[in-house]
């Protein structure tokens, strides 16, 4: 598929369509903003379709939403946040479905392809502060936390860098949707949490944000701050139409981001972060990062190349983090 830019040729008409689309998506808060901002994405690209009641949206609960004691690793990864609303798509119910493309599986299961990323919200992870935090403290981006605090999350990625800096910190299982991981921390039954920036941002809680992490400083994960769309690989026409209204910049930092993530084909149980970003000059700047989850190993490197190399770009760097890690990294 051509990697169309904003500024693509206008999308055909698509009059013999029927319509409406079904659109997938989750339920939470987050999932159906995303999902209502590309909607009129679409019909900022395909004005044809916004006359007729174009589409139709399909909340559809998926395992990672029924499962909210567990850990993701420990119940099979990140594709359940998914799995429901790929048999949707590939039983028909469905045209097409929106994602955080952080919660796809980066090889999708077989008739299902991503049609296209949109542009990237901020990357980083925002550290939350419950009632009580201390002052900022200059250039120590943890100078806030307390010793000995309580960090809820249930990304290993981000609790092995966590622990990697301040050792000090105990870290427990959180999960929930992002309003709920708030209200856990109000509460007071932890001292602070660790949440993707876009997701605060979108649903307008940016302002819970005590500290927002670098992402030197916390490595993201693969496709943060990313919505992708998923789309049956035979519909031809629905690509198109998708493909034209992929943010470029988008695509290029995924590519490379996924590829990394691909490579070190880690268990879910191994902390891993990627991070893409274009360089003034164009070039793609990606830093990947692999850990053991209590932080007593970290191990982060950069590389830089070619933004049409991008998939050779993640690769490289997946097997040469794999190469100088400890064999129980990848066990
Ligand atoms: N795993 C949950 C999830 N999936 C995507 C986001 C945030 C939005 C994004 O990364 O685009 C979040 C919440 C979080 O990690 O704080």
């Amino acid at each position: 598929m051509s990697s169309g830019s904003a500024t693509a040729q206008p999308v055909r008409a698509h009059a013999h369509r029927t319509l409406p689309l079904r659109v997938g998506t989750r339920g939470s808060p987050l999932a159906l903003w995303q999902t209502r901002t590309f909607l009129e994405r679409v019909l900022h690209f395909c004005p044809v379709l916004r006359n007729a009641r174009a589409f139709e949206e399909h909340v559809i609960a998926t395992s990672g939403d029924r499962i909210q004691d567990k850990r993701l690793a420990d119940i099979g990864g990140k594709g359940l946040f998914a799995k429901e609303i790929h048999e949707a798509l590939l039983d028909g119910r469905i045209d097409f479905a929106v994602h955080s493309l952080k919660d796809l599986e980066t090889e999708m299961p077989p008739g299902i392809v991503l049609a296209c990323a949109m542009k990237r919200e901020d990357a980083r992870d925002a550290l939350v502060l419950g009632p009580g935090a201390g002052e900022l403290v200059e250039g120590d981006p943890y100078g806030t936390v307390p010793a000995g605090a309580l960090i809820g999350t249930a990304s290993l990625r981000r609790q092995a860098q966590l622990l990697h800096a301040r050792p000090d910190l105990r870290v427990e299982m959180i999960r929930g949707n992002v309003g709920s991981r708030l209200g856990k921390l109000e509460s007071g039954a932890f001292h602070g949490t660790l949440l993707a920036l876009a997701g605060l941002r979108r649903l307008g809680l940016e302002h819970h944000a005590s500290v927002v992490l670098d992402a030197d400083t916390m490595v993201p994960a693969a496709g943060q701050g990313i919505v992708g769309i998923t789309v049956r690989e035979a519909d031809g026409e629905l690509r198109e139409l998708l493909g034209g209204i992929e943010d470029r910049e988008a695509r290029a930092v995924s590519r490379a981001e996924r590829a990394l993530l691909a490579a070190l084909d880690g268990s879910c149980r191994t902390p891993i972060g990627g991070h893409a970003r274009l360089l003034p000059d164009g070039r793609l700047h990606l830093t990947g990062l692999v850990a053991r989850p209590d932080g007593s190993f970290l191990l982060k490197r950069s590389l830089h190349g070619d933004t049409a190399d991008a998939e050779r770009l993640g690769m490289e760097l997946g097997d040469s983090l794999r190469a100088d890690s400890p064999a129980d990294i990848f066990g």
